[in-house]
């Protein structure tokens, strides 16, 4: 038996472990054994030293009388590093409330992984694409599991399963079966005329307030739009956000967006805040029982095309909405999805839908005005497949449309709406980097500053959509550009999100010209919500009445 002693640089000397590596029959294998013994995720990166000097062989390890150090990435191991908090707030002051510009600055000074404390909680945060990979693989290492450090405590509801719910839990699998095939990209298509008749029974309110002369709040009304085309598809219901310019917001958007005010807030003023027995707790209990009450009576009345069963991929193509889908959909042993989770399940996933989608679509209406040329390239596009007013956008022709689709791509990495996907240490663990992790732990992956992060992106600050046409970024690894995440628990209503997106450009640009209210074109993201919208945008649209000629190589 060949025992060795092992110790890992940065820890104290007489903490060496003895270790048999008689199984090891390649310097591959030797990382191997050695990194699952410390939790070292990726033993790859492992670099050996006998008596200061690098080993890169078997050989003078098996023959070593001394023990063996251990580096990861040429590092020592070492704690997380962050800015020391004061006393009970932590790093809230440092942090807080601009924290996409302050996160952005702990990135430069601490590098690709840090740690900060808010109110007695602590998160790690990583711009790092490997480390994203790995805190979105399920594994051994990480979960999504929702523990008191997790962003998402205050609203975890396991019955859910998704989005709030830990992987771990029966209910994530039984959910994660009926609902993602609803949204597949062949369930999505079938929607795509609901998305037409969205947008173009918006028209008359744009018309209006065109006539008028008045410039319009874009995240107002563009959450009335994808929260009406979420309750249409999701729920059957019809909101009426558009019966007239000044038309209220329906409850259950309303109360979804305050819930997820009041959660931002909950989350980070700490546990005490959450257990107060009035205030924004007693808020946050009325208005998801509100959401929930509204939710239960829409499966009840939701309109159906059909009552028989069906089988889930059938009913996801056949259903009128998903609520339909959910009620009448079986798994292959003619099961359907509990009535305990489909009420959650379906808030959740209506809420993730129109909050998400809302903000893109307010950061898309954003990039017409603030980043020049792209409205005239994208409107030439649309004329050159000869889109006219009358056009029922299919997802076969947004799938001809490159400038569209790298417009979206680039929108989504500059100015990415979505909340800051949280994955917890399933054991102690040593990252690249050598970064010890504690059982426990929450990696916060920063969509945004990964999206920024220079050592990823050229330039990253500069919109430039055509950046998506390059050798670089066409093969770049698969974490460096994730605005739905990665993984098992990532977003599973992109195609949906994306196709909206899309059919919604094409019937806007080329029915209105957007043109930015005042001197300049600028848009703040509003710090106070868990999402990242834009706050104080006003534009204004303006009935085309020409449109460019097609371009030579489309005639
Ligand atoms: C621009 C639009 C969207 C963005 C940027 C987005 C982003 C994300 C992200 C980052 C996650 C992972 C959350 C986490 O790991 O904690 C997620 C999950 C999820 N999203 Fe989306 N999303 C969008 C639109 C939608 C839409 C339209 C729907 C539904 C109609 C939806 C439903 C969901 C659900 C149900 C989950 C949870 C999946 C699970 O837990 O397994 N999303 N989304």
């Amino acid at each position: 038996m060949a025992v060795k002693k092992f110790f890992l640089v940065g820890e104290s000397a007489d903490s060496a472990e003895s270790i048999d590596i008689s199984q090891a029959t390649s310097f591959d294998d030797l990382k191997g054994l050695v990194g699952a013994y410390y939790a070292i995720v990726q033993p790859s990166g492992i670099n050996f030293e006998i008596n200061d000097t690098e080993v890169t062989e078997l050989e003078p390890i098996t023959a070593s009388e001394g023990p063996i150090a251990i580096l990861v990435d040429g590092h020592s191991v070492r704690e997380v590093p962050g800015p020391s908090g004061l006393p009970i707030v932590g790093n809230y002051f440092e942090v807080y409330p601009d924290h996409l510009g302050n996160n952005q600055r702990l990135f430069e000074k601490y590098g690709p992984v840090f740690k900060t404390s808010n109110m007695g909680k602590t998160v790690y945060q990583t711009n790092d694409p490997t480390i994203a990979q790995i805190a979105f693989s399920e594994s051994e290492f990480f979960s999504k599991d929702i523990n008191e450090d997790h962003p998402l405590y205050p609203i975890k509801n396991d019955l859910a399963g998704v989005f709030l719910g830990d992987t771990k839990s029966p209910n994530w699998k039984i959910v994660h079966k009926y609902l993602p095939p609803a949204l597949g990209p062949k369930a999505v298509r079938h929607y795509a005329p609901v998305m037409n008749k969205c947008v173009t029974d918006s028209f008359p309110v744009f018309d209006e307030l065109d006539d008028r002369g008045e410039a319009w709040n874009v995240y107002q009304y563009m959450l009335k739009l994808s929260s009406g085309t979420v309750g249409k598809i999701m729920l059957g219901k019809d909101f009426g956000h558009f019966d007239s310019v000044d038309a209220p917001l329906s409850k259950i958007p309303l109360a979804v967006a305050e819930l997820l005010a009041i959660n931002k807030k909950l989350s980070t003023h700490g546990e005490w805040y959450s257990h107060l027995p009035f205030g924004d707790p007693k808020k946050l209990k009325n208005l998801n029982q509100f959401i929930n009450d509204e939710i239960a009576d829409s499966v009840k009345t939701a309109k159906s095309s059909g009552t028989e069963d069906l089988p889930l991929q059938d009913a996801a193509l056949k259903a009128d909405n998903v609520i339909d889908y959910l009620v009448r959909a079986t798994d292959q042993n003619g099961e359907q999805l509990p009535r305990q989770n489909l009420v959650s399940a379906t808030i959740v996933a209506t809420g993730a839908g129109f909050t998400t989608t809302s903000s893109l679509l307010s950061w898309l209406i954003y990039g017409l005005v603030a980043y020049p040329g792209m409205q005239a390239r994208l409107l030439q596009e649309m004329v050159d497949m000869k889109l006219t007013g009358d056009t029922v956008v299919t997802a076969e022709m947004v799938e001809e449309m490159p400038m569209l689709d790298k417009y979206i791509k680039e929108m989504q990495r500059v100015h990415n709406p979505s909340y800051q996907p949280g994955r917890t240490a399933m054991t102690d663990l040593i990252l690249p980097g050598g970064y010890k992790l504690k059982k426990g732990s929450v990696m916060i992956v920063a969509l945004h500053h990964l999206h920024m992060n220079p050592a990823v992106w050229d330039s990253p600050q500069k919109f430039d959509p055509d950046r998506w046409d390059t050798e670089k970024v066409k093969n770049r690894k698969k974490t460096e550009y994730i605005p739905f995440a990665f993984g098992q628990r990532m977003c599973i209503g992109f195609n949906f999100a994306l196709l909206e997106a899309k059919i919604f450009l094409c019937k806007l640009i080329w029915k209105y010209h957007f043109e930015q209210e005042g001197d300049e074109a600028s848009a703040e993201y509003d710090p106070f919500f868990q999402l990242i919208r834009p706050i104080n945008l006003y534009v204004r649209t303006q009935k085309r009445q020409v449109w460019p000629s097609p371009s030579d190589s489309a005639q």
